[in-house]
């Protein structure tokens, strides 16, 4: 096995180095051009190289994933843009408090940016990933979040992606004044070799994953007490929704491997946004149905995602419980607060907004929702960093009025949601990019994971349902780890 991975090694080493020297010229070029650019400037110089790969193994180079390595992924509802990022060449974190910052950084970097890429008008590469966490005045030093800090942002050494029917690998390297031509080209060198070795190595067996502990951080009786104090408070006319969560924690046999996990994710949640953010040993990842913005050129797209009912067994039980949740006025309700909220925020930041005054259905393997795509053009002036922050939290995560209720939260809710329900997603050159809202999703470490699930609370929600609803939420994660179906342990 481990001869054989090593010949495999030294074979993508050749193979890598045959490749670079095919691109030799451009790519001599452009390493000279950056270590130049650096030793002039004094400063660190981004080098980007994009080709154009054959074929990439997804499945293969998530199990592939080294466990110490910083990495991400994302792949859309519609299959239309999966890409996998390893190891990083720079972070964008907590030292910049605004969103404004990282994108100043970023705008920086790229500025002087050596970039070698055919397609560069329409790739947008590179790109960067990451988040925001839920609520930027909650505390995150000492507990589980505290590398993700309050943002995180990460440039990868090594992208693989698919948009449409293009494969591209990305390397990026920062280039410091003191590199040099040939420190530089082996490091792409090594690269290179790296990424081929990830999309060929043969899978690796490991031990079965067994829980050893489930536990639910919030009994039913806390969550009763804590769920009727929001409906008093919603009631006294304090606010109008708040959306409250629990979690659950899981102990494992061993640690758990997050690419074996993102793999198998991939092919049990479709049609939803499949992500992972992993960072110095701290892992994010979920299947989140939810949009909070996607920027194409000055085109915005969003939706109102809030109201949920079961997905049924069957085909028939889908459309009956379905047709219940279009006419049920709770659920309405709860869903045409996030969607005015949504389309009157946008329509201060943008124009021609669009969308339909009826919720349509989101239908996902374990839960359906009330579903309104909204679509808008961005006025000019306004960055899209600035424009997921001030989106964040909608009604659908945080409530309404969102200060007031964000505030309750972090007095109320005993858990420290971190990047759950929070912005999660790229941000391009092209200062393109798209955020899900991080839910349906899992904090680990080591051999321990944390679920998050929460519900929007109005005036007639009943604590019992709202405990189910969030179990609903709690199954794809569940199922994930091997967790029981029907999250019957906690009922
Ligand atoms: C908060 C979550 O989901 C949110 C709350 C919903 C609701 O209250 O109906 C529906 C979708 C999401 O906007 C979650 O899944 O944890």
């Amino acid at each position: 096995m481990r001869s054989n991975s090593f010949s495999l090694f030294i074979w993508s080493i050749y193979i890598g180095a045959i490749y670079l020297m095919k691109l030799a010229n451009k790519v001599t070029e452009s390493i000279k051009q950056a270590v130049e650019q650096a030793r002039k400037t004094e400063n660190a110089v981004l080098l980007s190289i994009i080709t154009p790969i054959e074929e990439i193994n997804f499945p293969k180079v998530l199990i592939n994933l080294p466990q110490t390595e910083d990495a991400f992924y994302w792949q859309t509802p519609d299959d239309s843009l999966e890409f996998t990022g390893i190891k990083t060449a720079a972070v964008f974190n907590e030292k910049m408090m605004s969103a404004t910052g990282v994108q100043q950084e970023w705008s920086q970097l790229l500025k002087d940016a050596v970039i070698s890429d055919q397609d560069k008008a329409n790739s947008g590469l590179p790109l960067l990933f990451g988040g925001f966490s839920f609520d930027d005045k909650a505390e995150t030093t000492g507990t589980i979040w505290s590398v993700f800090g309050k943002q995180l942002f990460l440039l990868p050494e090594l992208m693989f992606m698919r948009k449409e029917k293009l494969n591209t690998l990305t390397i990026n390297c920062i280039v410091q004044a003191d590199d040099t031509f040939m420190s530089i080209e082996k490091k792409l060198n090594n690269s290179y070799a790296q990424a081929m070795t990830l999309n060929i190595t043969s899978e690796k067996e490991r031990t079965p994953l067994i829980i050893k502990k489930i536990e639910d951080l919030i009994t039913p009786t806390d969550w009763d007490k804590m769920l009727n104090k929001g409906i008093e408070h919603i009631e006294a006319g304090v606010f109008m929704k708040v959306v409250l969560a629990r979690q659950k924690e899981i102990v494992f046999n061993r640690s758990l491997h997050i690419g074996e996990l993102m793999a198998a994710l991939l092919l049990q949640q479709p049609n939803c946004y499949r992500y992972l953010l992993r960072y110095q040993g701290t892992s994010f990842l979920g299947a989140s149905p939810e949009r909070l913005l996607y920027k194409e050129g000055q085109s915005i797209y969003s939706a109102g995602v809030a109201g949920s009912i079961a997905a049924g067994k069957t085909e028939e039980q889908r459309q009956m419980y379905a047709d219940e949740l279009l006419a049920d006025p709770k659920n309405l309700h709860e869903h045409e607060i996030v969607v005015s909220m949504i389309t009157n925020k946008l329509a201060g930041l943008c124009h021609d907004l669009n969308y339909s005054s009826q919720p349509q259905i989101l239908s996902n393997r374990d839960i359906q929702h009330l579903y309104t795509p909204i679509k808008a053009e961005l006025n000019s002036g306004m960055s899209f960093l600035t424009l997921v922050k001030q989106m964040h939290p909608t009604p659908a995560l945080g409530g309404f009025p969102s200060k007031k209720t964000v505030e309750w939260i972090a007095k109320e809710e005993p858990l420290i949601r971190g990047f759950f329900g929070a912005p999660i997603g790229w941000y391009d050159s092209n200062e393109n990019g798209e955020f899900a809202v991080g839910i349906r999703s899992l904090a680990a470490q080591e051999k321990t994971a944390r679920l998050f699930a929460g519900c929007g609370i109005v005036a007639d929600s009943v604590p019992e349902n709202e405990w189910h609803e969030t179990a609903m939420k709690f199954q794809p994660m569940l199922r994930l780890l091997g967790g029981t179906d029907n999250d019957t342990a906690s009922n």
